[in-house]
């Protein structure tokens, strides 16, 4: 599912009224009723329902929805909170139709005169202000706000909630605080940015008409479990082990030996077919108890931890993951400049690793074979030199200018995944839930990528894989045998098994 801007959903619906001469009434009339629908789902019949209506066309999409629960019985009243003047076009040809049709509007006067009415309502619907937005709200929607958000009732936006920005930037906003929200024809940036993603509570995203060619591709998805399954790689019957990777993961020490076990267990339950693990010695029995199925490479050390050293032979592997556990001494950044002028396949560096590069980003530029970079919004805004705060007010933006400016692909986790290609091609993934807010997710998912990267032809289904395997393995474990609270990185790589049992049944079927 493509993930628009303004910008892109205004074009989009230009398209429709102009290429497409879908008239303009009409999509306002399909956009309201499959809102609407939807929205039935939250309401019960005896629920009375207020609807508020604003001056542009998410307010013309409030009379249709109005419109079509009143014609099916449900107890509506419906408030305009501007003056008459400001409603025009299609929002004004629906109010005729509404009004024609014999229901009343009742105009907004004071909040005062509206508050007893609010008070009432088991659900309020707001319609008033959607992708038009700018800058903070003016009255009376601010003060309407004020007031709704403090009530009891079961609160729904159309398509955006009144003052979110449907984009990148803005953190300081005052916002309607929707329970739900429906989105009309493609979900907004805004709904996966840390700032305005509680303002939507639970969403989903309606089909209203639009003709899907004649949207100009954003090359921004959404990726879920229908995806992977579409893209997971089958696992031929006369396959071998040299035909799944032969990876090599290089991190652990003698203090944090279970970071690499975590991402080599991990690895290895994602079908790689041979790993070899390079840590100090010191570690490896502890490792290899648990990671039976590896073989080990003894690297120097200095006082537990992996020295600055080049690892000639990184080189004859089919893809390298580097960083977990491996400490950010002086020094060791000799082994990561190594890695990047030797590995001749894909290149994974997460953790201490991404903490180590940032003086070597330049010299990523000379690869030639593909990087991938998997920080947390901390590390990002180490490397890329700005504030998490800056960055996660646009995320989207950072992610973009830094792998086109490095030449890498990018996984900015968080509770919204971005991943990124180093041609600028972003997908967002968001499954996963607050029990993977522990050690050791991360080196988890670590795991996953190497395996997958090694496997998967395409590096961003690769990657995107990866991300929703991880998240939606957690969510399978808490919605069934765990929750939230107890959940552990090591209980995310036993749950792999009942994930890649359901995709590779799937992908066959
Ligand atoms: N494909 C599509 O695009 C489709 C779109 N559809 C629907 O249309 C919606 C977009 O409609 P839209 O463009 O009329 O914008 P919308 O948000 O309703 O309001 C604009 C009004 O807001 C006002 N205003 C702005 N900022 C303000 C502030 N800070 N404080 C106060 N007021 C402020 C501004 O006033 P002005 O600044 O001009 O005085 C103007 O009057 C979209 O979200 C979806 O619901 C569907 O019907 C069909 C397909
Ligand atoms: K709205």
């Amino acid at each position: 599912m493509d993930i628009v801007t303004a910008q892109e959903m205004y074009d989009w619906d230009r398209a429709a009224i102009e290429a497409a001469g879908i008239d303009g009434k009409m999509l306002m009339e399909s956009a309201g009723r499959a809102v609407a629908n939807d929205m039935l789902q939250h309401i019960k019949k005896q629920d009375k329902v207020i609807i508020l209506i604003g001056a542009g066309n998410n307010g013309g999409d409030g009379f249709v929805i109005a419109r079509t629960l009143l014609n099916k019985g449900y107890e509506v009243d419906t408030w305009q909170v501007v003056p008459d003047e400001k409603i025009s076009g299609d929002a004004e040809a629906h109010k005729k139709i509404f009004l024609s049709s014999g229901y009343d509007v009742y105009p907004f006067t004071t909040i005062e005169d509206l508050l007893p009415h609010l008070k009432r309502a088991d659900v309020v619907i707001d319609a008033m202000l959607g992708i038009g937005v700018k800058g903070r709200l003016r009255e009376p929607y601010a003060s309407i706000i004020q007031v709704v958000n403090d009530l009891h009732a079961f609160r729904m936006s159309v398509d955006l909630p009144t003052g979110v920005p449907a984009g990148e930037g803005e953190s300081v906003f005052d916002a309607f605080r929707a329970d739900y929200t429906t989105i009309i024809a493609a979900p907004k940036l805004s709904v996966f940015l840390q700032q305005s993603r509680p303002f939507y509570g639970e969403w989903n995203v309606v089909e209203i008409g639009l003709p899907v060619p004649l949207l100009e591709k954003p090359k921004r998805k959404l990726w879920g479990i229908d995806d992977v399954k579409e893209t997971f790689p089958v696992r031929a019957a006369d396959s071998h082990k040299g035909s799944h990777g032969k990876g090599l993961m290089i991190g652990g020490s003698a203090f944090m030996p279970g970071s690499i076990v975590m991402a080599a267990r991990a690895a290895l339950k994602s079908g790689l077919g041979l790993l070899s693990v390079a840590t100090v010695r010191e570690a490896i029995p502890a490792v290899s108890s648990f990671v039976q199925e590896a073989t080990f490479l003894n690297v120097e050390e200095q006082e537990g931890w992996i020295a600055g050293q080049a690892l000639e032979q990184a080189s004859s592997y089919d893809g390298v993951l580097v960083g977990m556990g491996l400490g950010r001494r002086d020094g060791t950044e000799v082994l990561l400049q190594s890695l990047i002028d030797s590995v001749d396949g894909p290149l994974i560096v997460d953790a201490d690793g991404l903490y180590l590069m940032k003086s070597l980003l330049p010299s990523l530029k000379n690869r030639k074979t593909p990087t991938i970079l998997t920080p947390h919004p901390g590390e990002f805004a180490h490397l890329a030199g700005v504030s998490i705060e800056e960055l996660l007010k646009s995320p989207f933006s950072y992610s973009r200018n830094f792998a086109l400016e490095y030449g890498v692909h990018l996984i900015l986790k968080g509770p919204s995944t971005i991943i990124t290609s180093a041609d600028g091609e972003q997908r967002v993934d968001v499954s996963g839930n607050a029990g993977l807010a522990k050690g050791g997710s991360g080196d988890v998912l670590s795991g996953i990528l190497l395996g997958m990267v090694l496997q998967t032809e395409s590096l961003m289904d690769a990657m995107s894989n990866s991300c929703v395997i991880h998240g939606c393995t957690a969510d399978w474990l808490t919605q069934e045998t765990h929750s939230e609270t107890d959940l552990l990185a090591s209980d995310v790589i036993e749950g792999l098994s009942r994930t890649f049992r359901t995709l590779s049944s799937s992908s066959r079927s």
